[in-house]
C-alpha cells in the first residue's frame, strides 16, 4: 500500500537550522537494556506504555535526544529505566520504531500544522449514525480518502440502525470496496426511548457488537466519528472496561461531553466466553475524541488510485498528468467503463468510477458541502 514515508511534520525540523543540523551531543548512549513497548496514551509530555512481555503499564517521558520528535499513540518505542510500572516510576523513551502507517488530522485554530495523531494502525473505522445526527457523506468520503492515503483499510460502521435503514449508504460505499457493518440498540431500548428518551445507559444488540468485534480482531483500528453518532456507546460495548463518557451532544456548546482530546489505545478483549488477556489482546481499538477532520491537502492522486487495483491498472493508459476527474480529456478510466465486456460489468465499473471520482473531488474540496 502506498505510503508517504518521509513527508511528515518532522520535515519542519529536518531543515538545517541556523545553528547547523548536527546533534548537540556527539555520542549517543547505546541503550542495550531497552525494552520494546507500545504507546497507548499521550498526555502533556507523559506517555502511557504497555510492555507486551510483562504486561506492565509504564509511564514514560522522552529522552533528551527525542524532545523534538513527536511520539503518538500506536508508536512502538524502546524504553529504558524503571519499566516495572510501579507507582511513581518514570521510564524514558529512547527510540521510536519506523511507522507502518500514519494518520494525520487537519490543522485547526489551535495549531497551524497537520499533525500525526496515530501511528501503525491498520484500519480506520468510520462511525456514522444512520439518523440523529443524519449521515454526512462528504465527511465519510474525506475519512475514506485519509485512510487510503495513510495505507489503512476502511470499515464503515453504521450505528442506530434501529432508527433508519442502512441500505442507501451501503449502496454508496460498497462499490468502493469499503466493508460495512451495522449496529443497533436492543429492541427493548428502541421502544423505551419513545416514552423516556436519553440519559439511561443504552444497550446495543449484542450480535451487532460481535459483528464489529469480528472485524477488528487481530488489527489496530482507529475509530473516528462526529459527536453523538454513538462511538462511545460502541467502544464501551466492545471494551467494557473503557468507560468512555456517553450522552451525546451538549445543548449549550453543541459538542459532546468529552473533555479529553487525545487519542487512547484500548486493548480489544475477546468476545463473551472466549479466553485472552490485556497483555496479549485480540487487537487494539484507538479512540480519537479530539479529531474532527483529516488533512487532505497533501494527498496525491496516485496514492489514492493505488487503493483501487483495477482502476490503477486502467489508468496506466491515461495521458500524462491526467486528473481522472469527470472532465479530464481522454481519461482512460472512461474507456475502461465503455469497453466493459457486458452490461453487468459496465454497471459495476461505472458505479466504481463514479465513487472513485467522488473521493477525488472530496480531496480537492469540490464536494465539501456536507450532504
Ligand atoms: N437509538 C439509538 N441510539 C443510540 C445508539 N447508539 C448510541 N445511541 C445514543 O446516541 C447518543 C450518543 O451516543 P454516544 O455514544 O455518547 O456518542 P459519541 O459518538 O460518543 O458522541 P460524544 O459522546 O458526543 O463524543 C446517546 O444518547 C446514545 O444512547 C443506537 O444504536 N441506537
Ligand atoms: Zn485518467
Amino acid at each position: 500500500m502506498a505510503r508517504r514515508g518521509a513527508r511528515d511534520e518532522s520535515d519542519f525540523r529536518s531543515r538545517p537550522s541556523k545553528h547547523g543540523s548536527r546533534p548537540r551531543t556527539k555520542r549517543r548512549p547505546s541503550h542495550e537494556d531497552a525494552v520494546t513497548a507500545l504507546v497507548t496514551g499521550v498526555d502533556r509530555g507523559r506517555y502511557t506504555l504497555l510492555v507486551p512481555g510483562s504486561g506492565a503499564i509504564v509511564l514514560a517521558m522522552r529522552a533528551r535526544e527525542l524532545v523534538r520528535t513527536r511520539v503518538v499513540v500506536g508508536d512502538r518505542v524502546e524504553v529504558v529505566g524503571d519499566v516495572s510500572g510501579d507507582e511513581g516510576t518514570l521510564a524514558r523513551i529512547v527510540r521510536i520504531a519506523e511507522r507502518s502507517s500514519v494518520l494525520r488530522r487537519t490543522a485547526d485554530d489551535d495549531d497551524p500544522y497537520e499533525r500525526i495523531v496515530v501511528a501503525n494502525a491498520d484500519r480506520l473505522v468510520i462511525v456514522t449514525a444512520l439518523a440523529d445526527p443524519p449521515p454526512r457523506t462528504g465527511m465519510i468520503d474525506r475519512c475514506v480518502v485519509a485512510a487510503y492515503d495513510a495505507g489503512m483499510d476502511v470499515l464503515l460502521c453504521l450505528t442506530k440502525a434501529d432508527l433508519a435503514s442502512p441500505e442507501e449508504l451501503r449502496g454508496l460505499y460498497e462499490p468502493l470496496g469499503v466493508e460495512v457493518v451495522v449496529t443497533r440498540a436492543q429492541a427493548a431500548h428502541a421502544a423505551a426511548e419513545e416514552a423516556e428518551p436519553r440519559d439511561e445507559i443504552l444497550a446495543l444488540e449484542a450480535a451487532s457488537v460481535e459483528e464489529v468485534r469480528e472485524r477488528l480482531r487481530g488489527k489496530t483500528s482507529v475509530l473516528v466519528g462526529h459527536s453523538g453518532v454513538g462511538k462511545s456507546t460502541l467502544i464501551n460495548a466492545l471494551v467494557p472496561t473503557a468507560d468512555r463518557a456517553t450522552g451525546g451532544v451538549n445543548d449549550v456548546t453543541g459538542r459532546g461531553r468529552h473533555t479529553s482530546t487525545s487519542a487512547i489505545a484500548l486493548p480489544l478483549p475477546p468476545g463473551p466466553g472466549e479466553a485472552g488477556t490485556d497483555a496479549d489482546p485480540d487487537g487494539w481499538v484507538i479512540d480519537t475524541p479530539g479529531v474532527r477532520s483529516f488533512g487532505l491537502a497533501h494527498v496525491q492522486i496516485a496514492h489514492l488510485l493505488h487503493a483501487f487495483d483495477d482502476l490503477a491498472e486502467a489508468a496506466l493508459d491515461c495521458p500524462r498528468g491526467c486528473t481522472h476527474q469527470a472532465d479530464a480529456p481522454d481519461c482512460a478510466l472512461d474507456d475502461w467503463v465503455a469497453g466493459s465486456p457486458d452490461d453487468e460489468t459496465r454497471t459495476t465499473r461505472a458505479l466504481r468510477l463514479t465513487s472513485f471520482r467522488r473521493l477525488l473531488a472530496s480531496r480537492t474540496g469540490a464536494v465539501l458541502k456536507e450532504s
